[in-house]
Protein backbone atom coordinates (compact mmCIF):
# COMPACT_ATOMS: atom_id res chain seq x y z
CA UNK A 1 0.00 0.00 0.00
CA UNK A 2 1.27 3.40 -0.66
CA UNK A 3 2.48 5.25 2.11
CA UNK A 4 1.35 8.82 0.22
CA UNK A 5 -2.50 8.44 1.06
CA UNK A 6 -4.38 6.53 3.51
CA UNK A 7 -6.32 3.45 3.00
CA UNK A 8 -9.94 3.35 2.93
CA UNK A 9 -11.18 0.22 4.64
CA UNK A 10 -12.18 -2.45 2.49
CA UNK A 11 -15.66 -3.80 3.55
CA UNK A 12 -17.83 -7.13 1.49
CA UNK A 13 -17.31 -8.72 -1.87
CA UNK A 14 -19.14 -6.69 -4.02
CA UNK A 15 -18.35 -8.91 -6.23
CA UNK A 16 -17.77 -12.55 -6.49
CA UNK A 17 -16.49 -14.19 -9.38
CA UNK A 18 -16.54 -18.31 -8.76
CA UNK A 19 -15.40 -20.96 -11.15
CA UNK A 20 -15.24 -19.13 -14.35
CA UNK A 21 -14.26 -20.38 -17.93
CA UNK A 22 -13.89 -18.20 -20.95
CA UNK A 23 -12.55 -20.04 -23.82
CA UNK A 24 -12.78 -18.61 -27.86
CA UNK A 25 -12.94 -21.94 -29.72
CA UNK A 26 -10.27 -24.15 -28.18
CA UNK A 27 -8.16 -21.20 -26.74
CA UNK A 28 -9.26 -21.56 -22.64
CA UNK A 29 -8.47 -17.96 -21.34
CA UNK A 30 -10.42 -18.25 -17.50
CA UNK A 31 -10.07 -21.80 -16.03
CA UNK A 32 -12.04 -21.83 -12.68
CA UNK A 33 -10.69 -18.43 -12.09
CA UNK A 34 -11.65 -16.96 -8.62
CA UNK A 35 -12.15 -13.31 -7.73
CA UNK A 36 -13.43 -11.14 -4.93
CA UNK A 37 -13.43 -6.89 -4.99
CA UNK A 38 -14.53 -5.79 -1.99
CA UNK A 39 -16.49 -3.02 -1.16
CA UNK A 40 -14.59 0.64 -1.37
CA UNK A 41 -11.44 -1.41 -2.83
CA UNK A 42 -9.27 -0.39 -5.37
CA UNK A 43 -7.85 -3.50 -6.95
CA UNK A 44 -5.42 -3.98 -9.92
CA UNK A 45 -5.63 -6.35 -11.78
CA UNK A 46 -2.27 -7.16 -13.36
CA UNK A 47 -0.78 -9.96 -15.62
CA UNK A 48 1.23 -10.68 -18.79
CA UNK A 49 -0.19 -9.99 -22.20
CA UNK A 50 -2.51 -12.14 -23.22
CA UNK A 51 -3.73 -13.40 -20.02
CA UNK A 52 -6.75 -12.23 -19.99
CA UNK A 53 -7.45 -9.45 -17.88
CA UNK A 54 -9.57 -7.10 -20.18
CA UNK A 55 -11.65 -10.49 -20.63
CA UNK A 56 -11.98 -10.87 -17.09
CA UNK A 57 -13.42 -7.13 -17.01
CA UNK A 58 -15.96 -7.82 -20.47
CA UNK A 59 -17.49 -11.04 -18.66
CA UNK A 60 -18.18 -9.32 -15.69
CA UNK A 61 -19.86 -6.05 -16.82
CA UNK A 62 -21.26 -8.41 -19.50
CA UNK A 63 -19.82 -8.36 -22.82
CA UNK A 64 -18.79 -11.62 -23.14
CA UNK A 65 -21.19 -14.67 -21.61
CA UNK A 66 -18.93 -16.57 -20.20
CA UNK A 67 -18.33 -20.58 -20.88
CA UNK A 68 -19.38 -21.38 -17.43
CA UNK A 69 -19.16 -20.53 -13.63
CA UNK A 70 -20.72 -17.68 -11.69
CA UNK A 71 -20.55 -13.84 -11.78
CA UNK A 72 -22.59 -12.84 -8.14
CA UNK A 73 -22.60 -8.56 -7.90
CA UNK A 74 -24.61 -7.23 -5.17
CA UNK A 75 -25.69 -11.00 -3.93
CA UNK A 76 -27.02 -11.86 -7.16
CA UNK A 77 -25.58 -14.68 -9.64
CA UNK A 78 -25.53 -12.41 -13.01
CA UNK A 79 -25.29 -15.68 -14.70
CA UNK A 80 -28.63 -16.61 -14.18
CA UNK A 81 -30.56 -13.40 -13.94
CA UNK A 82 -32.99 -12.72 -16.82
CA UNK A 83 -32.52 -9.46 -18.91
CA UNK A 84 -33.82 -6.92 -17.07
CA UNK A 85 -32.54 -7.47 -13.85
CA UNK A 86 -29.36 -7.95 -15.00
CA UNK A 87 -29.27 -4.77 -17.01
CA UNK A 88 -30.21 -3.17 -13.44
CA UNK A 89 -27.65 -4.39 -11.64
CA UNK A 90 -25.11 -3.16 -15.29
CA UNK A 91 -26.08 0.35 -14.23
CA UNK A 92 -24.60 0.33 -11.40
CA UNK A 93 -21.19 0.00 -13.41
CA UNK A 94 -19.29 2.58 -14.97
CA UNK A 95 -16.30 1.51 -17.59
CA UNK A 96 -13.72 3.14 -19.22
CA UNK A 97 -12.73 1.19 -21.75
CA UNK A 98 -9.41 0.91 -23.76
CA UNK A 99 -8.84 4.09 -26.16
CA UNK A 100 -12.15 5.48 -24.62
CA UNK A 101 -14.65 5.23 -26.67
CA UNK A 102 -15.96 8.43 -27.36
CA UNK A 103 -18.23 9.36 -30.12
CA UNK A 104 -16.23 11.15 -32.23
CA UNK A 105 -18.96 12.56 -34.24
CA UNK A 106 -20.33 14.11 -30.87
CA UNK A 107 -18.82 17.18 -28.37
CA UNK A 108 -17.72 16.34 -24.70
CA UNK A 109 -20.39 17.07 -23.37
CA UNK A 110 -23.01 15.39 -26.30
CA UNK A 111 -21.19 12.37 -25.36
CA UNK A 112 -21.95 12.53 -21.71
CA UNK A 113 -25.04 13.46 -22.49
CA UNK A 114 -26.10 9.99 -24.27
CA UNK A 115 -26.12 7.60 -21.37
CA UNK A 116 -28.25 10.59 -19.36
CA UNK A 117 -30.81 10.91 -22.24
CA UNK A 118 -31.09 6.94 -22.75
CA UNK A 119 -30.83 5.42 -19.57
CA UNK A 120 -31.84 7.91 -16.96
CA UNK A 121 -34.28 9.98 -19.42
CA UNK A 122 -33.20 13.45 -18.85
CA UNK A 123 -34.43 15.94 -21.35
CA UNK A 124 -31.07 17.10 -23.95
CA UNK A 125 -30.56 20.66 -22.17
CA UNK A 126 -30.51 18.94 -18.49
CA UNK A 127 -28.67 16.11 -19.90
CA UNK A 128 -25.91 18.41 -20.93
CA UNK A 129 -26.02 20.72 -17.85
CA UNK A 130 -25.63 17.20 -15.92
CA UNK A 131 -22.87 16.30 -18.27
CA UNK A 132 -20.76 19.25 -17.93
CA UNK A 133 -20.92 18.44 -13.95
CA UNK A 134 -19.08 15.26 -14.73
CA UNK A 135 -16.71 16.63 -16.77
CA UNK A 136 -15.79 19.39 -14.21
CA UNK A 137 -15.49 16.55 -11.68
CA UNK A 138 -12.71 15.05 -14.03
CA UNK A 139 -10.73 18.32 -14.24
CA UNK A 140 -12.10 19.52 -17.16
CA UNK A 141 -13.01 23.04 -18.03
CA UNK A 142 -16.33 24.30 -19.81
CA UNK A 143 -14.70 25.29 -22.74
CA UNK A 144 -13.18 21.48 -22.79
CA UNK A 145 -16.92 20.84 -23.56
CA UNK A 146 -18.03 22.03 -26.69
CA UNK A 147 -14.42 20.67 -28.17
CA UNK A 148 -14.81 17.33 -30.27
CA UNK A 149 -12.76 14.34 -28.86
CA UNK A 150 -10.39 15.00 -32.24
CA UNK A 151 -9.53 18.03 -30.49
CA UNK A 152 -8.56 16.69 -27.40
CA UNK A 153 -5.05 15.48 -25.61
CA UNK A 154 -4.81 11.93 -25.22
CA UNK A 155 -4.99 12.96 -21.22
CA UNK A 156 -8.19 15.22 -21.79
CA UNK A 157 -9.38 12.20 -23.91
CA UNK A 158 -9.27 10.11 -20.52
CA UNK A 159 -10.61 12.36 -18.90
CA UNK A 160 -13.72 13.08 -20.62
CA UNK A 161 -14.03 9.05 -21.24
CA UNK A 162 -14.01 8.50 -17.34
CA UNK A 163 -16.69 11.50 -17.21
CA UNK A 164 -18.89 9.30 -19.62
CA UNK A 165 -18.48 6.37 -17.45
CA UNK A 166 -19.19 8.40 -14.09
CA UNK A 167 -22.63 9.79 -15.86
CA UNK A 168 -25.16 7.70 -14.29
CA UNK A 169 -23.37 7.56 -10.68
CA UNK A 170 -22.05 3.92 -10.40
CA UNK A 171 -21.12 2.23 -7.52
CA UNK A 172 -18.28 0.27 -9.52
CA UNK A 173 -15.59 1.97 -11.72
CA UNK A 174 -14.23 -0.51 -13.90
CA UNK A 175 -11.11 0.69 -16.06
CA UNK A 176 -8.95 -0.25 -18.18
CA UNK A 177 -5.65 0.53 -18.76
CA UNK A 178 -6.34 3.95 -18.08
CA UNK A 179 -3.08 5.46 -18.10
CA UNK A 180 -1.82 3.76 -21.11
CA UNK A 181 -0.74 6.70 -23.68
CA UNK A 182 -0.20 9.13 -20.90
CA UNK A 183 3.22 11.06 -20.26
CA UNK A 184 4.39 10.44 -17.10
CA UNK A 185 3.33 13.35 -15.53
CA UNK A 186 -0.57 13.21 -17.10
CA UNK A 187 -0.32 9.47 -15.94
CA UNK A 188 0.21 10.39 -12.10
CA UNK A 189 -2.14 13.35 -12.68
CA UNK A 190 -4.64 10.70 -13.78
CA UNK A 191 -3.66 8.42 -10.88
CA UNK A 192 -4.87 10.84 -8.38
CA UNK A 193 -7.78 11.87 -9.90
CA UNK A 194 -8.70 8.15 -9.46
CA UNK A 195 -8.19 7.83 -5.56
CA UNK A 196 -9.70 11.08 -5.10
CA UNK A 197 -12.97 10.61 -7.43
CA UNK A 198 -13.05 6.92 -5.70
CA UNK A 199 -12.89 8.58 -2.12
CA UNK A 200 -15.53 11.37 -2.92
CA UNK A 201 -17.73 9.07 -4.14
CA UNK A 202 -17.61 6.37 -2.32
CA UNK A 203 -16.51 3.86 -5.38
CA UNK A 204 -15.13 0.66 -5.63
CA UNK A 205 -12.87 0.47 -8.55
CA UNK A 206 -11.51 -2.77 -10.63
CA UNK A 207 -8.37 -1.21 -12.68
CA UNK A 208 -6.58 -3.25 -15.15
CA UNK A 209 -3.34 -1.66 -16.17
CA UNK A 210 0.30 -2.83 -16.80
CA UNK A 211 1.67 0.60 -15.08
CA UNK A 212 3.47 -0.62 -11.84
CA UNK A 213 3.19 3.55 -10.78
CA UNK A 214 -0.38 3.00 -10.86
CA UNK A 215 -0.25 0.19 -8.86
CA UNK A 216 1.99 1.61 -6.06
CA UNK A 217 -0.04 5.15 -6.03
CA UNK A 218 -3.86 3.58 -6.18
CA UNK A 219 -4.43 0.02 -5.49
CA UNK A 220 -5.29 -1.41 -2.07
CA UNK A 221 -4.67 -5.12 -3.62
CA UNK A 222 -3.35 -6.47 -6.68
CA UNK A 223 -5.18 -9.84 -8.51
CA UNK A 224 -2.35 -11.68 -10.68
CA UNK A 225 -3.99 -13.41 -13.86
CA UNK A 226 -1.85 -16.37 -14.55
CA UNK A 227 -2.21 -19.45 -16.08
CA UNK A 228 -5.77 -18.79 -16.76
CA UNK A 229 -6.88 -17.96 -13.40
CA UNK A 230 -5.74 -15.79 -10.18
CA UNK A 231 -2.86 -16.80 -9.22
CA UNK A 232 -2.62 -14.19 -5.81
CA UNK A 233 -4.83 -11.56 -4.66
CA UNK A 234 -3.43 -9.45 -2.14
CA UNK A 235 -1.31 -6.35 -1.02
CA UNK A 236 1.13 -5.26 -2.96
CA UNK A 237 3.94 -6.23 -0.14
CA UNK A 238 2.59 -9.89 -0.02
CA UNK A 239 2.03 -10.14 -4.04
CA UNK A 240 5.27 -8.53 -4.65
CA UNK A 241 7.39 -11.14 -2.34
CA UNK A 242 5.63 -14.53 -4.24
CA UNK A 243 8.44 -17.14 -5.64
CA UNK A 244 6.33 -16.87 -8.89
CA UNK A 245 9.03 -16.22 -11.59
CA UNK A 246 6.25 -13.59 -14.13
CA UNK A 247 5.58 -11.40 -10.11
CA UNK A 248 9.48 -11.37 -9.73
CA UNK A 249 10.44 -10.45 -12.82
CA UNK A 250 7.16 -7.61 -12.87
CA UNK A 251 7.91 -5.92 -9.72
CA UNK A 252 11.57 -6.85 -8.50
CA UNK A 253 12.40 -5.94 -12.25
CA UNK A 254 14.52 -2.60 -12.51
CA UNK A 255 11.24 -1.05 -13.36
CA UNK A 256 9.24 -2.60 -10.29
CA UNK A 257 11.80 -1.70 -7.97
CA UNK A 258 12.08 1.89 -9.26
CA UNK A 259 8.25 1.92 -8.91
CA UNK A 260 8.49 0.78 -5.63
CA UNK A 261 11.42 2.37 -4.46
CA UNK A 262 9.32 6.04 -5.62
CA UNK A 263 6.09 5.37 -3.34
CA UNK A 264 7.96 4.12 -0.29
CA UNK A 265 7.92 6.71 2.52
CA UNK A 266 11.53 8.58 3.23
CA UNK A 267 11.57 6.50 6.54
CA UNK A 268 11.23 3.37 4.70
CA UNK A 269 14.27 4.59 2.64
CA UNK A 270 16.16 6.14 5.35
CA UNK A 271 16.29 1.93 6.97
CA UNK A 272 16.99 0.17 3.58
CA UNK A 273 20.22 3.06 3.19
N1 LIG B 1 -13.33 -11.76 -29.09
C1 LIG B 1 -12.27 -12.59 -29.04
N2 LIG B 1 -12.17 -13.61 -29.89
C2 LIG B 1 -11.12 -14.48 -29.84
N3 LIG B 1 -10.12 -14.39 -28.93
C3 LIG B 1 -10.18 -13.38 -28.07
C4 LIG B 1 -11.24 -12.42 -28.07
N4 LIG B 1 -11.03 -11.53 -27.06
C5 LIG B 1 -9.87 -11.90 -26.48
N5 LIG B 1 -9.37 -13.00 -27.08
C6 LIG B 1 -8.14 -13.71 -26.69
O1 LIG B 1 -8.19 -13.93 -25.29
C7 LIG B 1 -6.90 -13.79 -24.71
C8 LIG B 1 -6.96 -12.79 -23.57
O2 LIG B 1 -7.20 -11.50 -24.12
P1 LIG B 1 -7.22 -10.19 -23.22
O3 LIG B 1 -7.44 -9.05 -24.15
O4 LIG B 1 -8.17 -10.37 -22.12
O5 LIG B 1 -5.75 -10.17 -22.64
P2 LIG B 1 -5.10 -9.11 -21.69
O6 LIG B 1 -4.57 -9.83 -20.51
O7 LIG B 1 -6.06 -8.00 -21.42
O8 LIG B 1 -3.89 -8.63 -22.62
P3 LIG B 1 -3.14 -7.20 -22.75
O9 LIG B 1 -2.40 -7.00 -21.47
O10 LIG B 1 -2.21 -7.43 -23.91
O11 LIG B 1 -4.18 -6.15 -23.03
C9 LIG B 1 -5.96 -13.36 -25.85
O12 LIG B 1 -5.26 -14.50 -26.31
C10 LIG B 1 -6.90 -12.85 -26.91
O13 LIG B 1 -6.37 -13.03 -28.19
Amino acid sequence: MSATRETKAATEPVIEVRELCNRFGDHIVHENLELDLLGGEILGVVGGSGTGKTVLLRSIVGLITPASGHIRVFDQDLTQLPAMARSRIEQRFGVLFQGGALFTSLNLQENIAVPLIEHAGLKRPEAEKLARMKLALTGLSPEAAVKYPSELSGGMVKRASLARALALDPEILFLDEPTAGLDPIGAAAFDRLIVTLRDALGLTVFLVTHDLDTLYSTCDRVAVLSQRRVLVADTLETVATMEDEWIQDYFNGPRGRAASYAFMDHSQIRNQE
